[in-house]
């Protein structure tokens, strides 16, 4: 499966390494709230943005959680990002005091569609690769285009050969 993918490097993201992550951006966006009461509300986006969202929900006190979700469709080797289930509007308006939170960030598409929808979202996520990070607001870390991120519900333990005799 790993072999088929067109990067150069893989990052591998424990679970307590994303726990870790989640919360320093919980951190940071503490400070970026838009005034003492804090964020109203988060839209996480699915799938991948929904383990950063519980995170940053619980260092936050914020209760009300909606999702977004967007789905990347072919078509002649161009794909175009869709939303299929949309969070509900009457709660989340115009984004204003929002959170939208993904896992990361690589060539903006999901993003761009979603901020269509909530204009006024304050946008972060975990991680985020060069191409998409102008679609974020706040992000942890960053890595390179070429490198594919391994979150951990991808992710099993399994042996590893040692490195004297490989190679
Ligand atoms: O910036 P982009 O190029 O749009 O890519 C980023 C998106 O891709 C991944 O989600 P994916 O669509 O694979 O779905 P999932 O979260 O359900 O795994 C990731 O979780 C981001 O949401
Ligand atoms: N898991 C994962 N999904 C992605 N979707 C777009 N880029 C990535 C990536 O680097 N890792
Ligand atoms: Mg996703």
């Amino acid at each position: 499966m790993t072999e088929r993918l067109p990067h150069e490097r893989g990052f591998h993201v424990s679970w307590d390494q994303l726990h870790r992550d989640a919360r320093a951006l919980a951190w940071r966006l503490q400070s970026e709230a838009p005034d003492d009461t804090g964020w109203r509300a988060i839209v996480a986006i699915t799938r991948g943005g929904m383990a950063p969202a519980m995170i940053i929900a619980r260092e936050l006190d914020i209760r009300t959680v909606d999702t977004i979700s967007v789905k990347s469709y072919d078509h002649q080797n161009q794909s175009e990002a869709v939303v299929i289930k949309a969070p509900d509007m009457n709660l989340i308006g115009d984004g204003d005091g929002v959170l939208i939170i993904d896992d990361l960030v690589d060539t903006g598409k999901t993003l761009e569609i979603v901020r269509k929808q909530m204009p006024k979202a304050h946008v972060a996520t975990v991680y985020a690769k060069p191409m998409g990070r102008e679609m974020v607001d706040s992000f942890i870390t960053e890595v390179s285009q070429d490198t594919w991120i391994f979150f951990p519900w991808d992710l099993a333990l399994q042996y590893v050969e040692p490195y004297r005799g490989q190679g």
